[in-house]
């Protein structure tokens, strides 16, 4: 996929129609982007932008994208991926679109953030054309947010290219006093659309980075892949590699 480019110095860098909630849209607001730059075409990797990192500047090899209900934790889950943080303290709901960029390995990812609020969907849905992967939230801790992953994937369906990689991801693992949604239940919904799952946590790290490192992956070996080679199994590494809520390992 993409290529490392070349050191340059100190660079810089609708409504669904089931619609998903927004329980939360009269929220507070504050950080976000709505006027991000517009996204351009689809899967086919055109004129990559690049980003920086320690001074060598990297093409962009894909696009993620976050979906999923206000509040369920997808700006947390970028923030600890990108940083290695959580974002403790208030809830700021993200107002229309935000991005990070981020280098994985060789690779750069460029992640969109999107709200969750319904009435910034007109907004986020000029994005899902260009998006390579979704990782699709909902907060095990807040079943409205699970029951509604069934309209956000027709939603997706709607709008995403119709190769779009989708992981489902319930978050928020590290709740579990709060838990109202089963790893079973996410399993089952996850079999029933024939997407890739697994549980995680921002506030732990709990599957974070392997979230973002089994699309990256999926999508290399896309790009990659010889005719006559075998299909990545995305399932098969995520549940090699998953830990799970309770475990030591987070
Ligand atoms: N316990 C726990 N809390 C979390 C986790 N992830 C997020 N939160 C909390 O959930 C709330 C919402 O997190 P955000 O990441 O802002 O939610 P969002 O999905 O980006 O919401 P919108 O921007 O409105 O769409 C915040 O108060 C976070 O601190 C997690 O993994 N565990
Ligand atoms: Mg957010």
């Amino acid at each position: 996929m993409s290529r490392k480019k070349a050191v340059k110095g100190k660079g810089s860098a609708k409504s669904p129609k089931a619609s998903p909630s927004s329980g939360r849209d009269s929220g507070r607001t504050g950080k976000g982007l709505a006027a991000a730059a517009a996204p351009s075409s689809g899967l086919v990797y055109p004129s990559r932008p690049s980003i920086s990192n320690s001074g060598e500047f990297y093409d962009i090899a894909f696009k993620v994208m976050l979906v999923g209900d206000s509040g369920v934790g997808k700006t947390c889950l970028l923030v600890r991926f990108k940083d290695g943080a959580f974002l403790a303290g208030s809830f700021i709901s993200t107002v229309g679109i935000d991005f990070r960029n981020k280098v994985m390995s060789i690779d750069a990812v460029k992640i969109w953030d999107t709200a969750g609020q319904e009435r910034f969907r007109s907004v986020t849905h000029a994005y899902y054309r260009d998006a390579h992967a979704l990782l699709l939230l909902y907060d095990v801790t807040n079943k409205a947010s699970f029951d509604n992953i069934r309209a956000w994937l027709t939603e997706i369906h709607e709008y995403a290219q119709q190769d779009v990689v989708v992981m489902l991801l319930g978050n928020k693992a590290d709740s579990t006093h709060d838990r109202v949604v089963k790893r079973e239940e996410g399993e089952k919904l996850a079999k029933e659309f024939g997407v890739p799952f697994m549980e995680t946590s921002a506030k732990s790290g709990l599957n974070v980075e392997l979230a973002f490192t089994a699309v990256a992956k999926e999508l290399k070996h896309r790009t990659m892949k010889e005719p006559d080679e075998p299909k990545f199994q995305l399932q098969e590494y995520v549940n090699k590699e998953v830990r799970t809520a309770g475990c030591c390992r987070s």
